[in-house]
């Protein structure tokens, strides 16, 4: 016993590695696969499954032959096929003795098909993985031999015998050369007590690898696949599928049982009770973390599907039990939880693949049962849950209603549904959503496309990834004036082309559209236009929370704005604006970080307009005053009609944004306002009014040559002033002494000077630049990312 334990300490780790199909599908892969069994630790033994779709091309020949059509031309490019994988894979030399095996499997496939010896022909795919790995370690200077399972994997019915398996594989390793070897063993195939071959079910290779391990009682079994974890659902339909790094083995069995392919139904089993551990890793990115199955790992919820199933009703007791049905049709057999719908029924229902109905009911036949099955073929989805407390909540039951669900039964640690047709990704997603997913999800919709509009997208997906940890960020709108892009999961980097080819649309279509959307959502307007911002109401209701690049919402006439707040505080939604002044400067964020600390704010004053402020540092007389407006519109700071700029009615708005952040009950027209360009120009289309440029060149002119005489510069700046007898505000062009703090700007820059009670001789200056697509891009970001850390903290979006 001493001895015993003593061997077991001192022995190097055992571990056993298997690379599925899609590991082997190529020569590069099979490279890759080189490495990466030369980078384990000690000598790893190996499983391999057979190459690519090998096994659905051998599957293919056999239906072929049942079918009495000449199987020749199938065989012949299955031949040519795998001739040129061992080619590219090995070196001329190395590669003669491996086709030389390859061709006599090969050649023998007639004869085996016209003796029924499937098995045999199934078998070839996974004996040429194992000696074309193993000669390929050998030429790269590990060397390596190739079994075959059958050698040593004995089965008695379908259980495996232990002692048969055991002693045999010992004589095998016993009958190995002095120098280390890397065993390189066929997944898949094993043999009957009668010495034919047997086949382990689809995926049966993962089974392989875990039979294996228990016979050498390894220390780690590692299943290299396609994919780094155990997910939530399959990542390549569910955008938001999660990755678990550690999942409990009566999950693992039950996935598995329910036909998920990340491991096949049998793979856990011969683990039972044993101190190997169970590792599902990426052969593609073998740097990432590892997935562990753990007898002890908190339970997760997963969402899986079974395509194409028979409904079942069987009575009470039973001769024969959904486990050993599966097993005897290497199938799931899905026994439902039972419905309580008040009636007194003792009977069972399964769910069984259509594919193999007519097996199944011959066999429940032989165990002397008559089921009454459904004679639609259904597809299931599959929901296991993370804790009994995880229910189908209100929102998912008329979500499953809308999607015509057909039956649904549910217990405290699983809910299947029936649909007649199979879901869509996008209404998998939506289920997923409500069933797994924890991280809080945002539906976004981005209103404008334009200067700011497509600055904004195009730093949105590296957003979305910075607060991916965090939160989902899901893009489901982008429109403009004339077209709209809607769905959800949209890829952000394909806004332009999408948005190009979509169609028109009208505003109920697009409500109705938002409206349906699950869970919080945030309309984004990057528009300059009034007529939309009066549609806030309407997306409120439809449950978007709204961030505001267009100052028009923030300053319409208190009776709109007030409303506009009422219904936002009866939907608990929220309105960002802070890029409406000063762009990407926290002015609002200050302002209201000053009130909440109790401090009082007397004074705000400045230079608020990016355009005006570029204009006016610019303007030296060497060009007129058009000239720079034009440039200046060309970099994107101007308003979209730069008349909102000149007309000093865009820094008339941003001191309005101000005074009502202060909680001034203010209008517009409360602001006396001196506009920075002839009345002329107001009149007509911004087209029409720049034919009149010379007005303004001349205006501008006088101005900057009487500043000039007095030593001053031009600054266009704002002032509101809360006075005893109530707020006083004004916007005007001032003549300012080159010592003066508003003198020294940057173009483009924005200037805010704070006065408070805590902020007085010496006042709390912001300045920056006030305008430009990038920063005010990156304004609506932040915004858009203090929404998501408020949703995070408040949990708002798990509640959907
Ligand atoms: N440029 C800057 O530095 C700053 C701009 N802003 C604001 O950002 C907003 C956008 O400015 P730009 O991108 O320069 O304007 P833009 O004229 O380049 O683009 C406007 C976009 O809005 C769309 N649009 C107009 N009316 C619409 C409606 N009713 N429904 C849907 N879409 C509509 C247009 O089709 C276009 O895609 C403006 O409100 C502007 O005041 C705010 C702060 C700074
Ligand atoms: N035109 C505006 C842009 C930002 O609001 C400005 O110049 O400040």
């Amino acid at each position: 016993m001493t001895q015993h334990l003593t061997a077991a300490l001192n022995r190097p780790a055992v571990e056993v590695h298997k690379f599925g199909g899609s590991s082997l599908a190529s020569a590069a892969r099979f490279q890759a696969v080189a490495d990466l069994v030369q980078q384990q630790c000690g000598l790893p033994w190996v499983v391999v499954s057979a190459p690519g779709d090998t096994t659905d091309a051998l599957l293919a020949l056999l239906a072929s032959y049942d079918n009495g059509d000449d199987i020749k031309p199938l065989l012949a490019q299955l031949t040519t096929q795998l001739q040129q994988l061992v080619t590219a894979t090995l070196s001329a030399q190395a590669a003669m003795p491996v086709i030389a095996k390859l061709n006599s499997w090969l050649e023998q496939v007639p004869r085996w098909l016209t003796c029924r010896q499937s098995n045999e022909v199934l078998a070839i795919g996974e004996l040429l993985s194992a000696s074309l790995l193993a000669t390929l370690l050998t030429e790269q200077g590990r060397p390596a031999a190739a079994i075959d399972a059958r050698d040593f994997l004995v089965f008695q019915d379908t259980n495996p015998n232990w002692q048969q398996s055991s002693l045999l594989l010992a004589e095998i390793t016993a009958a190995t050369p002095p120098s280390p070897l890397i065993y390189v063993v066929t997944g898949y195939i094993g043999r009957n007590q009668q010495g034919a071959s047997i086949t382990l079910g689809r995926n049966g290779s993962d089974y392989s690898a875990t039979l294996l391990a228990a016979l050498l009682a390894a220390d780690k079994v590692s299943i290299w696949t396609d994919v780094k974890a155990i997910y939530s659902a399959d990542p390549r339909k569910c955008a938001s599928a999660k990755p678990y790094s550690k999942v409990n083995e009566r999950q693992a069995c039950q996935l598995a049982a329910l036909g998920n392919p990340v491991l096949h139904a049998r793979t856990l089993a011969p683990l039972t009770g044993s101190s190997t551990s169970l590792l599902v890793r990426s052969a593609l990115k073998p740097e990432e973390t590892a997935c562990e199955v753990v007898a002890d790992a908190p339970a997760k919820a997963f969402l899986t599907s079974l395509a194409s199933v028979r409904l079942v009703s069987l009575p009470g007791r039973l001769a024969v039990n959904a486990d050993t049905l599966a097993e005897q049709l290497q199938s799931p057999v899905v026994v439902l939880p039972q419905q309580h719908d008040g009636s007194d029924d003792a009977s069972q229902r399964w769910l069984i693949p259509s594919s193999v109905w007519p097996q199944a009911a011959t066999l429940l036949q032989q165990y002397g049962c008559h089921p009454l099955t459904d004679t639609f073929n259904y597809y299931a989805l599959v929901w296991l849950k993370a804790s009994a407390q995880q229910q189908v909540s209100y929102f998912l039951s008329q979500l499953l209603q809308q999607l015509e669900v057909q039956n649904a039964y549910e217990n405290d640690q699983l809910a299947v549904w029936l649909f007649k047709r199979e879901l869509t990704v996008t209404e998998l997603n939506k289920i997923h959503q409500h069933c797994v997913v924890t991280k809080p999800s945002l539906h976004l919709l981005v209103a404008g496309t334009g200067n700011v509009g497509a600055e904004f997208l195009q730093l949105l997906p590296g957003q979305i990834e910075t607060l991916g940890n965090a939160i989902s960020i899901q893009l489901a709108g982008v429109f403009n004036s004339r077209q709209a892009w809607l769905g959800e999961q949209l890829n952000p980097l394909q806004w332009q082309s999408e948005l190009a080819a979509a169609n028109s649309y009208s505003e109920p279509e697009l409500l109705a559209y938002i409206r349906q959307l699950p869970g919080p959502k945030v309309l984004v307007d990057i528009t300059p236009s009034r007529q939309f911002a009066r549609q806030y109401p309407d997306f409120i209701a439809a449950g978007c929370h709204i961030i505001s690049a267009n100052k028009q919402g923030v300053t319409l006439p208190l009776v709109e704005y007030n409303a506009i707040r009422a219904e936002l505080a009866s939907n608990h939604l929220s309105w960002r604006s802070n890029t409406t002044v000063g762009a990407g400067i926290p002015v609002q964020q200050v302002v209201q970080g000053l009130l909440q600390s109790g401090d009082k704010i007397k004074r705000i004053s400045g230079v608020f307009s990016g355009t005006l402020s570029w204009l006016l540092c610019k303007f030296d007389g060497s060009q007129p005053f058009s000239g720079l407006l034009a440039e200046a519109a060309e970099l994107g700071f101007t308003e979209p009609d730069p008349r909102d700029d000149l007309s000093g009615i865009d820094v008339q708005r941003k001191l309005l944004v101000l005074a009502r952040e202060l909680g001034l009950s203010m209008e517009l027209e409360q602001i006396s306002l001196q506009p920075l360009m002839p009345a002329a120009l107001a009149a007509g289309s911004w087209a029409e009014a720049w034919l009149q440029r010379d007005l303004l060149d001349s205006m501008l002119a006088n101005a900057r040559d009487e500043a000039n005489t007095a030593g001053k510069l031009l600054r266009y700046a704002a002032s509101l002033t809360l006075t005893d007898h109530g707020p006083e505000a004004e916007v005007k062009l001032l003549q300012v002494a080159p010592d003066e703090p508003l003198a020294a700007l940057a173009p483009c820059d924005n200037i805010f000077v704070i006065e408070s009670q805590w902020y007085c001789a010496n006042p709390l200056v912001l300045k920056g630049p006030g305008a430009g697509k990038q920063v005010t891009a990156g304004g609506i970001h932040a915004d858009l990312a203090q929404l998501c850390q408020q949703l995070i903290l408040t949990g708002a979006s798990r509640e959907v």
